[in-house]
């Protein structure tokens, strides 16, 4: 691989990440579609960029392959600069695996000449890898059959015997698992990311799903208009969301308005804590529906408020819906006629215009500057 020193070279005792990208621009037409993006990823970690159709991620990761230029911003491999404006690694010498949804086995070619198609080297040198590798994907099998002759959960591990074969230091996937149903998808991807573990490869993934994100990632850079809004381990990224539509997509919200006064909202749920906004503000509470707790009416009464859950809500039940593993149900408050979503984990369908009591997990809800609208 060609390389170039590079000024702002990491230390010599630390490990550079096997994949660095900094500043990366990318516009169309006028419009910034990947707009100042930098991300790290090491060795035999899963990094998934992660976003809503539109977002840029498919620009990035071609920018990252060589196939698609940045107006600006640099790319390193172990440290070494492949690419920035002036200088290019060209997109085969980048050592990079590419793995698509549309993965494309060639149709006329065996098993075994589909998974060596990127070798070099002898003959046995090269069937002693495909071999080993269709080992690793349970496939041996099949080495001298054709992509027809398989399943599309087999063509899949076929196309990822295909893509690791010549060692790539860096896989890029890009829906990989999107064209397949969802019983073997799971599998599919667990085993795929046991192979990419042990082969210590550096693996940017993209994703619109926060499920398979949350399922295959070390790490989730969050991508919205050509931008990543945040960056940690999935723990991090779910629990502490730097803002409302960063809740909202990953699951249902709900969410309340207030006016901050005192240092304190007032909501239909009780006050809650609003430290350093100043008097005035208005600010949005989202919580996620699992965190809303419901409780029977006792003769018109609910629940006794306590500091911890604040003070309960009368609302009616709109609609309620068994989803397998739980039950959703919609409940119009009395308050001012809002919608809020409640899981609950078994089968729980209240009779609509049933009267209930509604209390939040106020440790599970976040507070934002108002953003207004619903
Ligand atoms: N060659 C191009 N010319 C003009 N616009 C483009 C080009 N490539 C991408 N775009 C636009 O850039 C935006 C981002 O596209 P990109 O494919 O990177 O998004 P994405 O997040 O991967 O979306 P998806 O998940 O739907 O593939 C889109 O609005 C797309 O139409």
């Amino acid at each position: 691989m060609l390389e170039k020193p590079v000024n702002e070279a990491p230390l010599a005792d630390v490990t550079p990440p096997r994949l660095e990208i900094r500043n990366l621009h990318r516009s169309f037409e006028g419009r910034a579609v990947v707009d100042d993006v930098s991300l790290r990823v090491m060795p035999g970690q899963v990094t998934c960029l992660l976003g809503p159709s539109g977002c840029g991620k498919s620009t990035t990761l071609r920018m990252i392959a060589g196939v698609e230029m940045q107006d600006s911003g640099q790319i390193f491999v172990d440290g070494k600069l492949i690419c920035d404006t002036v200088f290019r690694v060209p997109p085969e010498r980048r050592e990079i695996g590419l793995m698509f949804q549309d993965f494309a086995l060639f149709p006329h070619l065996s098993v075994a000449d589909n998974v060596a198609y990127g070798l070099k080297g002898s003959k046995a040198d090269k069937r002693a890898r495909v071999e080993e590798l269709l080992v690793r994907v349970d496939l041996l099998r099949f080495i001298d059959g054709y992509p027809h002759q398989l399943s599309g959960g087999e063509q899949q591990r076929v196309a990822l015997a295909r893509a690791l074969a010549p060692k790539p230091r860096i896989m890029l996937m890009d829906e990989p698992f999107s064209g397949l149903d969802n019983r073997l998808r799971d599998g599919i991807r667990d085993e795929t990311l046991a192979i990419l573990k042990e082969e210590d490869t550096a693996v940017l993934l993209v994703t619109h799903e926060p499920d398979e994100a949350m399922r295959m990632a070390d790490e989730i850079a969050l991508m919205r208009d050509g931008k990543i809004v945040q960056q940690g381990a999935p723990y991090n990224v779910y629990t502490r969301p730097i803002d409302r539509a960063s809740v909202a997509f990953f699951s249902d919200a709900n969410m309340l308005t207030a006016t901050v006064e005192g240092a304190l909202a007032m909501t239909p749920f009780g006050r809650f804590l609003a430290p350093g906004v100043p008097d005035g503000t208005a600010v949005d509470i989202v919580f996620r529906p699992q965190h809303l707790r419901i409780d029977f009416d006792r003769a018109g009464q609910g629940p006794v408020p306590t500091p911890v859950d604040g003070t309960p809500a009368r609302a009616v039940v709109e609609r309620a819906r068994f989803m397998g593993n739980e039950s959703l149900v919609e409940f119009r408050l009395d308050h001012d006629g809002s919608i809020m979503k409640a899981t609950v984990p078994a089968v729980f369908l209240p009779a609509k215009g049933k009267a209930m009591w509604l209390t939040i997990r106020r440790d599970r809800c976040f507070v934002f500057p108002s953003e207004g609208g619903a």
